[in-house]
């Protein structure tokens, strides 16, 4: 699956008056990377992602999956928000299942699938029970391989780890990104976080509040997992955090 975002335009009427968020707007996603859209509040990231999710239109441009226009949302791709939107009264099963039934995926389909997502995510025994019996880092799991379930080709997430606390942040990030090599999914997350934006990518982008502008497309050479300590990985923090207070001054 290659994604294409090309020459983006969105602007909002708000109280009548034009906010114009992105301006031709261009980035390719290849297959199997992770990618992290990095940006101040406001910069047009959870605009971009409701864009690729087909939930928003834009003025002009598109986006293209496998050289195909998005139009509208669809199972090739898959949302994971903030507060993971489990339904409380579902067990783990009913969650995970829920979006196979919605496919109408045959018993045996959505059984074999399950078994997978519950073992790649290592949930297996926790099936029966509800999401106030299960801890953040589990619901997150569960969050995830619900996104899953119906054999997205992009998995689109919004500040999914946005509200916790840092240690706990730290291990959601590791369980995030085992559930993601396992998988190999394209992925696109949108964050505030620099450190998270290392840990995570594959490439980092940088937008600015001036219409959503990319300032930088940067690659992340380290390997995998990565080590928050090695120099290297510093590095790449101080240069994202450079580029990030330049954007804040000038906003
Ligand atoms: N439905 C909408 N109607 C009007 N204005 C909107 C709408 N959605 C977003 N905006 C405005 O567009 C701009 C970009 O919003 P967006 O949510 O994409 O930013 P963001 O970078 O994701 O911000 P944050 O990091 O704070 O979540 C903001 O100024 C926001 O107020």
């Amino acid at each position: 699956m290659n994604l294409k975002i090309e020459n983006i335009n969105k602007t909002f009427m708000n109280d009548k008056v034009e906010l114009k968020v992105l301006e031709d707007i261009n980035l390719e996603v290849q297959e199997g990377e992770f990618v992290c859209l990095l940006g101040p509040s406001g910069c047009g990231k959870s605009t971009i992602l409701s864009i690729i999710g087909g939930f928003l239109k834009c003025e002009e441009g598109q986006v293209l999956l496998n050289n195909k226009v998005v139009t509208k949302p669809g199972i090739d791709r898959a949302f994971v928000f903030q507060n993971y939107a489990l339904f409380p009264w579902k067990t783990v099963k009913e969650n995970v299942v829920f979006p196979m039934k919605q496919q109408k995926i045959c018993k045996e389909e959505r059984e074999k699938k399950l078994e997978e997502l519950l073992n790649i995510s290592d949930l297996k025994g926790k099936e029966k029970l509800f999401p106030h019996q299960l801890s953040g880092g589990m619901k997150q799991r569960v969050a995830v391989i619900r996104a899953l379930a119906c054999n997205p080709q992009v998995l689109l997430m919004d500040e999914p780890l946005g509200a916790v606390d840092f240690q706990m942040r730290q291990n959601l990030q590791e369980e995030l990104e085992n559930i993601w090599i396992k998988k190999k999914i394209t992925a696109i997350m949108v964050t505030h976080d620099v450190d998270e934006a290392v840990y995570m990518s594959d490439r980092v982008i940088v937008m600015s509040r001036d219409k959503g502008k990319i300032l930088k497309d940067l690659k992340i050479n380290l390997s995998r997992p990565r080590d928050r300590k090695a120099k290297d990985y510093e590095d790449y923090k101080e240069e994202l955090t450079n580029i990030l207070s330049k954007c804040y001054a000038n906003a």
